[in-house]
């Protein structure tokens, strides 16, 4: 199913408003992931969309069907939110089963969907425990089975993995994306962490100051965000950012002539050790940090500090690096994304 806001305005009680004139599309069948820093909106989008919230203007729409007056209960949406929130004293069997008891499905055929649920989100071997007898992960299996019990047009995560420690996390990733595949049912996941976001998603809205900054897949965002906000929000280590006007003239050759640019973004991996004469910068290191298969080595120019990830462990103090314009992008003075490096130095 598809979901489409148009031109929705949301505020709570008399406080300048989270959400202006917003539109955004979620598109059938796929998995969508909201992705933005704490207090974007990110939460109050989810619970638009699920009917928790009523805007205060614009429409939900879904396929063409407006939903916007249509109560939660009646919207189809099976949601799942941080805090498990199973029942506690129903096991687990019976926790899956409670919406299809509610709606009055015999037992049979209830056990039935329980047992095809179950071995979906891989907790056939739980379904005589109890929640408490689970682990974090295991639980939001369960609470993800019980939201797709009564076959949802539509799945709201809202940050399912945040509870979790990273082993879990890493592997209930897996998970959803799997369940989405499988169900092929219209996911959106709401997360403040990337990485969820780069893993499972088809695609990645990032959510800014009560505003869509940009809709794309994770390379997309990575390679040619649409603004400074998008570029440091998406990528570790963080994009560095220098004034233009430090970058020597010879490196200004490298990239592509723009007047409006005032400031460069230079992607970690772009930061390199000079083979050449030219484009040469002379750079201090301050440290080197091995971070698992990566080294960050953070340095100490006349652009300012740089971290780079493409240079290999060194014991010298002091290196000559160059800038691959590759991972280069420019912004002009209100942040917007300028066209970005295409030739390597
Ligand atoms: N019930 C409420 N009453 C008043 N303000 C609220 C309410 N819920 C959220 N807000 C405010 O709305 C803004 C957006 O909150 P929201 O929870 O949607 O953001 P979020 O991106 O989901 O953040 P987080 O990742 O921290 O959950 C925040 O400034 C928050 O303080």
């Amino acid at each position: 199913m598809r979901v489409t806001l148009k031109n929705i305005t949301l505020a709570y009680d008399q406080q300048p408003p989270i959400l202006t004139n917003f539109d955004c599309q979620i598109p059938d069948g796929q998995l969508t992931a909201l992705l933005g820093p704490s207090g974007s909106g990110k939460s109050t989008l989810l619970n638009l969309i699920a009917g928790l919230l009523t805007p205060n203007a614009g429409q939900i729409i879904f396929d063409q069907t407006d939903v916007t007056a249509t109560d939660s209960r009646h919207r189809n949406i099976g949601m799942v939110f941080q805090d498990y929130a199973l029942y506690p004293h129903l096991t687990v069997r019976d926790n899956i089963g409670f919406p299809l008891k509610m709606a009055h499905v015999k037992k049979a055929a209830r056990y039935q969907r329980v047992a095809e649920l179950a071995e979906l989100v891989q907790v056939t071997d739980q379904l005589s425990k109890f929640p408490q007898e689970l682990s974090g992960g295991q639980q939001q299996r369960v609470a993800i089975a019980r939201a797709l019990a009564k076959q949802p047009n539509l799945l709201l995560l809202d940050e399912p993995l945040s509870s979790l420690d990273a082993t879990l996390r890493e592997e209930l990733r897996g998970v959803i994306r799997q369940i989405q595949r499988t169900t092929g049912v219209t996911t959106v996941l709401v997360t403040h962490d990337q990485e969820d976001a780069l893993q499972v998603a088809d695609q990645i809205m990032v959510l800014a100051n009560g505003r869509l900054q940009q809709v794309g897949s994770g390379g997309d965002l990575y390679q040619h965000p649409t603004n400074l906000t998008v570029a440091q929000f998406i990528g570790r280590p963080r994009i560095n950012v220098v004034p233009l006007g430090l970058l020597p003239a010879e490196f200004k050759s490298l990239l592509p002539t723009t007047t409006q640019a005032t400031t460069l973004g230079i992607r970690s991996e772009a930061i390199r050790l000079a083979t050449a004469d030219r484009h040469r910068l002379t750079a201090t290191v301050i440290q080197q940090i091995q971070l698992g298969r990566d080294v960050q080595t953070h340095l100490q120019t006349a652009l300012g500090p740089l971290v780079s990830t493409a240079i290999p462990t060194t014991t010298a103090t002091t290196l000559a690096i160059t800038l691959a314009p590759t991972g280069c992008t420019l912004f002009a003075a209100d942040g917007h994304s300028l066209v970005g490096g295409d030739r390597d130095a």
